[in-house]
């Protein structure tokens, strides 16, 4: 594996990994890792290839065939893509999370895609977002960030997200799916949702960004990584 730092940031959906991860990648002018994209763009292939997310075989054959390419947009987004077909805004619906996290529970899933993740890690470094960077796939990191925060701000953040891309949601139904999707993240055998011993937990409940980016930034001078 490449001598390059890696920072992981865990956590659950909605808590704010992405938003933090991706203001670190950018402060430090390190590589950004959005290993749940792989999850959803493995749940949204078995919809394209007519896979059922229960066929455990056949998802893992997608899993470990899995054609994806991340690309920067002008206008900063990712761009993700499955065989050259753009499905950046399927993966990013409230299906699109239930399929990454149904088929981030079969095992061989996840063995299928650890060496993909861990390709990532280039020099100068690496900022890698998901629930299981610190536990298994970098558990020699440097730095663990766990962030975290209440069910029912995670769905309120989640339902201002999609109300300002014009999504028709119900704060109600956005709750119970967060509730739904941490259970199976937490209960599931293999990786399950859980802060590394050594990781950094910081609660966002009522912290806005500035405030946690402030927070994991002392942490990550306190490492000497900047
Ligand atoms: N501390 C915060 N206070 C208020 N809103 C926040 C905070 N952190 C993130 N948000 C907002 O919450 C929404 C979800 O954040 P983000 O996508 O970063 O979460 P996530 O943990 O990466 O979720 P997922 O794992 O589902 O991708 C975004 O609209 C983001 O702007
Ligand atoms: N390291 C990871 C990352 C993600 N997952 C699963 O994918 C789902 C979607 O992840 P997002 O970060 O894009 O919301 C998530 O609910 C997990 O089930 C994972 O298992 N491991």
């Amino acid at each position: 594996m490449s001598q390059a730092p890696v920072i992981t940031v865990d956590g659950p959906s909605g808590a704010g990994k992405g938003t933090i991860s991706h203001l670190l990648a950018e402060e430090l002018g390190w590589h950004f890792l959005d290993s749940g994209a792989l999850y959803r763009v493995t749940g949204q292939a078995c919809l394209i290839e007519g896979v059922s997310w229960d066929d455990h075989p056949a998802v893992t054959r997608v899993a470990r065939h899995l054609e994806v390419t991340f690309t920067a947009a002008d206008n900063g987004e990712i761009l993700v893509a499955y065989k050259g077909r753009d499905v950046s805004r399927e993966i990013r619906t409230e299906e699109g999370g239930r399929g990454a996290s149904t088929v981030a529970a079969i095992p061989s899933v996840r063995e299928a895609l650890l060496a993909r993740q861990r390709e990532f890690l280039q020099p100068p470094g690496l900022v890698a977002d998901g629930r299981d960077m610190g536990t298994v796939v970098f558990p020699h990191a440097p730095l663990k960030i766990f962030l975290t925060a209440s069910a029912e701000e995670r769905a309120r953040r989640r339902f201002d997200q999609l109300r300002a891309k014009g999504e028709n949601v119900s704060l109600p139904r956005l709750l119970e799916d967060i509730e739904e999707r941490d259970a199976r993240d937490s209960q599931r055998e293999v990786a399950p949702l859980l802060p590394a011993e050594d990781a950094v937990v910081i609660d966002s409940t009522a912290l806005p960004i500035a405030d946690v980016f402030a927070k994991v930034m002392q942490e990550v001078s306190a490492k000497g990584l900047k």
